[in-house]
């Protein structure tokens, strides 16, 4: 009898794996049923978001500004009028970037350098944006380090790398120009960029999930603890958006974007241009009541991945009627 069960619900499982590879082949290729069309459904607006002068009189710090994620957030911020410093390792591709984004919005973009693993040069980058600017109103923690690596082949200095990058440096960071900020009676807005996987773990980033899991806690805590100061504490959680930093670090052939794509419920990647609208509603005064949030931005990838019975997407109705009369004459347990 169990033979019997066992049988029927295998060769069910062959159906119904067989005839969705088939039905997913046709419509996109070798894998995937659902990329690519859905999308249609999804369009991301790339234009600025909050009503022109929302950051007037304002001065923002993006750390990683330079590239990717950070310098979409910088081009954001400085359209609605912030005046905006970056800062990372690099001098020369900030500069470049503050001139690029400085002559498009006709607002100043200043560049500093500042390896963010080094307390002592936080401190220094720290002096130079009060000389520029003064304190400002907006800190984004977004500079980060990262590579897919299977966690047996980590020495402990690419460990210590990677969560000086992000931990230390967003701790460094945070607690400097907070201590400044509390001395000066100012009140100001962070935001720490993070990760969906800081909150499930995932192989192969370890020292990334860590680091970022420990960034959320940093942030959730000085949210409850500094308000008092008039400082808010916020945390946004991207999924994958095509950054040249990120996916040359995590998919370096190109293999995984496809079947990435396949599992994020909106069927494509978000832009740099959504994150930073968002990212300026966050550091806005629109959001001045939001403290201590975790905002995970990923068109739903995170929970398309947990739910052990979404792969079912792919069952036909067809199917769905076997499964069903099945079920029904299931009686008794
Ligand atoms: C499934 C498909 C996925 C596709 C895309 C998914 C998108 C979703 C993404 C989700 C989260 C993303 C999070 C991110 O943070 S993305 C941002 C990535 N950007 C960066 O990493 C930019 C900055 N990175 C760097 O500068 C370097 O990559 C760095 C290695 C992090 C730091 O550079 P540097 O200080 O110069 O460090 P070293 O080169 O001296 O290396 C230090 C140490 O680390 C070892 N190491 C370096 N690379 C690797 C590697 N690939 N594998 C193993 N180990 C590595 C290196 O050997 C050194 O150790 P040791 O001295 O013991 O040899
Ligand atoms: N793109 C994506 O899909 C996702 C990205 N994220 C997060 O978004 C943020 C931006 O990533 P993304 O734009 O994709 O990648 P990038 O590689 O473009 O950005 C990382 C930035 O961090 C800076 N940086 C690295 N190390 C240091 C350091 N020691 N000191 C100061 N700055 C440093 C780099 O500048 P420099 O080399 O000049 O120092 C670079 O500008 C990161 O926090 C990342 O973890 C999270 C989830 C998904």
């Amino acid at each position: 009898m169990a033979a019997r069960v066992v049988g029927r619900a295998g060769r069910l499982a062959l159906v119904v794996r067989s005839s969705a590879v088939r039905l997913q082949s046709r419509l996109h290729g070798s894998t995937g049923l659902r990329s690519g069309s859905q999308a249609n459904f999804f369009p991301p607006l790339e234009d600025a978001m909050l009503p022109s002068g929302s950051f007037n009189n304002r001065m923002a710090l993006i750390t990683g500004g330079g590239t990717g994620l950070g310098r979409a957030m910088t081009a954001t911020l400085s359209q609605l009028g912030a005046q905006c410093i970056i800062a990372s390792r690099k001098l020369d591709v900030l500069q470049r970037t503050a001139e690029e984004i400085s002559s498009q919005t006709g607002n100043k973009v200043h560049a500093v350098q500042c390896d963010v693993r080094d307390p002592q040069a936080v401190s220094q980058c720290v002096d130079q944006i009060e000389a520029l600017t003064g304190l400002p109103d907006v800190i984004i923690n977004n500079a980060a380090g990262n590579f897919v690596c299977p966690s047996e082949r980590l020495s402990p200095n690419a460990w210590k790398t990677i969560t000086d990058i992000v931990l230390n440096g967003t701790a460094f960071v945070t607690l400097e120009l907070g201590k400044r900020l509390i001395q000066n009676q100012k009140g100001a807005s962070f935001l720490a960029i993070t990760t969906i996987y800081a909150e499930s773990g995932s192989g192969f980033v370890v020292p990334s999930a860590s680091a970022k899991a420990g960034v959320e806690a940093l942030y959730k805590s000085l949210a409850a603890e500094w308000g008092r100061y008039g400082h808010r504490f916020n945390i946004i959680q991207p999924g994958p958006i095509r950054t040249k930093g990120a996916f040359s670090r995590l998919d370096p052939t190109g293999a995984f974007e496809k079947a990435m794509i396949d599992r994020i419920p909106t069927g494509r990647l978000g832009t740099p241009a959504e994150i930073a609208n968002l990212a300026a509603y966050v550091s806005s005064n629109y959001a001045s009541w939001m403290s201590g949030a975790v905002i995970r931005f990923d068109g739903g990838e995170y929970v398309s991945l947990a739910g052990e019975f979404n792969e079912l997407r792919s069952v036909t109705p067809d199917q769905w009627k076997l499964l069903e009369a099945m079920i029904r004459k299931t009686k008794g347990s």
